[in-house]
């Protein structure tokens, strides 16, 4: 079996690599375009991005599944919320999708992104890191490393992976 993640992000990567560890598959990624704004700003911008990717990955490579993850965030009266999506892409089929793990941006975050800049740089200034959305990301900082960036992925590709796997049992 051949998965084709949409995206270059090693945290992704490292997410899809584990969640297809027992499977006789190669994992390839692809950059490929969200469709979106580089920062979604809801969970429906962010799902779209999510399945965009799935697909464009898939049509970029010829494998038989794709895979997309995507990290924006989602307002709420309890503040601006990060929010991860991920869509899993079969030929000819509707996409398989599930949410990740979310948890409130501190304000002196949330604001600097509601005036119109990108969390990945937002983060790095924040924290006084490099490549945080490459590493641990905003959710390993503010978790204090209890989650990463990978570990929320890897919850995500399982919820694809479960449902694939409960589809093809018919
Ligand atoms: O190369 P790609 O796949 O695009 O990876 P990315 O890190 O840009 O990730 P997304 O496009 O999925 O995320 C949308 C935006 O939110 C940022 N972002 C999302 N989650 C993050 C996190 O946990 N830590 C830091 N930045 C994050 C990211 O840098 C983008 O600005
Ligand atoms: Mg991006």
């Amino acid at each position: 079996m051949k998965v084709i993640i949409g995206s270059k992000n090693p945290a992704k990567i490292l997410a899809v690599e584990t969640a297809f560890s027992h499977y006789e598959a190669a994992i390839m990624s692809e950059d490929v375009p969200s469709g979106v704004n580089d920062q979604p700003f809801s969970d429906e911008e962010t799902i779209k991005g999510a399945i965009n990717r799935a697909y464009g990955a898939l049509q970029a490579s010829g494998g038989q599944i794709g895979i997309g993850l995507e990290g924006g965030v989602q307002k709420t009266e309890h503040g601006l919320f990060l929010c991860n999506w991920g869509a899993l892409a079969e030929k000819g089929q509707p996409p398989i999708i599930a949410g990740g793990a979310r948890i409130p941006l501190p304000d002196g975050v949330a604001v600097r992104l509601l005036a119109g800049e990108e969390l990945g740089p937002v983060m790095d200034d924040y924290a006084k890191k490099e490549n945080i959305r490459k590493n641990e990301g905003a959710v390993g900082i503010f978790t204090n490393g209890q989650i990463n960036r990978a570990d929320m992925f890897s919850h995500v590709m399982k919820l694809l992976l479960g449902q694939y796997e409960y589809r093809k049992r018919g």
